[in-house]
């Protein structure tokens, strides 16, 4: 493929899509590019280097941290503070926001909210891990130390989000409302290139993606629709194939190229789900629907969720339309029965 469009030119071309922009989302964009090569970086040498292991501390989900979830929250946080044009973030990894409000933030519009290191369980086996982020305008009024309430906005007013994942090669995807657009690494340039113009789902795929191991669980809904995915029908495409990577970005990446749909229910181990509503469901929605797919939460639209507190955890079911609903009508009809 011919390299054209870098993503800097790319984020700039489409500057003019934001009437009010002053090239703040830009220079975000660009710093959110930034730390994801220091990040790439990092992980492409994780088996020489000491960042291999846990950490030897829980975060605020309960769960040990890994190395690198640690040292990527460190990158994205430092390279976003250093810049101006956020004046708060949250992450998966820290319990409470942080408020930048040094002079250089004090007319920031934006809050970023992050999933820096995403399938940490794969980290260790050089399995494809990624980072997930989520931008906002602040709600508050500018110049004022930023609140709760505007990182707690549902996902329908979300500014831009992306993921960076680093697999075989190196893909920063993202939209800002106007199509999904993915972006591959040029390790020799330093640069990333313009290679997936206009990402689309197709409207209904062959592969499903969820822990059977987590099966027994399960609510009826979701038993029901595996053992439809598994059922013989060659007209629908039957049997569906199961592919399950255990990290997030890595089986949406793939189900949006190839025809998918992820799953990740609520279960009587985790009653509210275990995906990160802000982190992670939110922007992988926008990217979703952006590409003409489609993100629920098993009743409705996830970006319409109105987000209580930082950390919640929500069901989650993303990728090609027909799937998507056709779980949510299984699960509508566990419901009337
Ligand atoms: O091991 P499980 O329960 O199947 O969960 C895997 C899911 O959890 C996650 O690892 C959660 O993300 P983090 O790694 O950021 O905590 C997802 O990437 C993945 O889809
Ligand atoms: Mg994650
Ligand atoms: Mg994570």
């Amino acid at each position: 493929m011919e390299r054209h469009t870098t993503l800097g030119e790319f984020i700039i071309q489409n500057q003019k899509d934001f009437p009010y922009a002053k090239g703040e989302l830009s220079s975000l964009l660009s710093a959110i590019r930034l730390a994801g090569k220091m990040v790439n970086q990092e992980i492409n040498k994780a088996g020489l280097a000491e960042i291999r292991g846990k950490a030897g501390q829980e975060n605020v989900q309960g769960e040990s941290q890994a190395k690198l979830d640690v040292l990527a929250n460190d990158m994205f946080i430092s390279t976003l503070k250093d810049r101006g044009e956020i004046c708060g973030l949250a992450s998966e990894e820290l319990e409470d926001f942080l408020v930048f409000n040094e002079e250089k933030h004090k007319n920031a519009n934006y809050v970023v909210l992050i999933d820096p290191l995403d399938g940490s369980s794969n980290i260790d086996v050089d399995i494809t891990v990624g980072t997930i982020f989520s931008i906002y305008r602040r709600i508050s009024p500018v110049g004022t130390p930023v609140t709760l309430e505007d990182f707690l906005q549902p996902g329908i007013n979300q500014v831009a989000a992306g993921y960076l994942i680093y697999g075989t090669s190196t893909m920063l995807v993202y939209t800002t409302g106007n199509g999904t657009h993915g972006f591959t690494f040029d390790p020799g340039i330093g640069s990333f290139f313009l290679s997936h113009p206009h990402m689309k789902h197709s409207e209904s795929g062959r592969i499903y993606s969820i822990n059977e191991g987590n099966y027994v669980h399960f609510p009826q809904g979701i038993k029901k629709f595996i053992r439809w995915t598994q059922e013989l029908n060659e007209e629908e495409n039957r049997p569906f194939t199961s592919r399950y990577i255990g990290s997030l970005v890595a089986d949406f990446h793939r189900n949006m190229l190839l025809g998918g749909v992820y799953l990740y229910p609520t279960g009587t181990t985790s009653p509210k789900g275990k995906l990160r509503l802000l982190y992670e469901c939110n922007p992988m929605a926008f990217l979703a629907e952006q590409a003409g797919g489609k993100a629920s939460d098993g009743y409705g639209r996830v970006m319409e969720r109105i987000p209580t507190e930082l950390h919640e955890r929500a069901p989650f079911y993303c990728g090609c339309k027909t799937e998507v609903e056709k779980i949510e009508w299984f699960l509508n009809e566990e419901k009337t029965n």
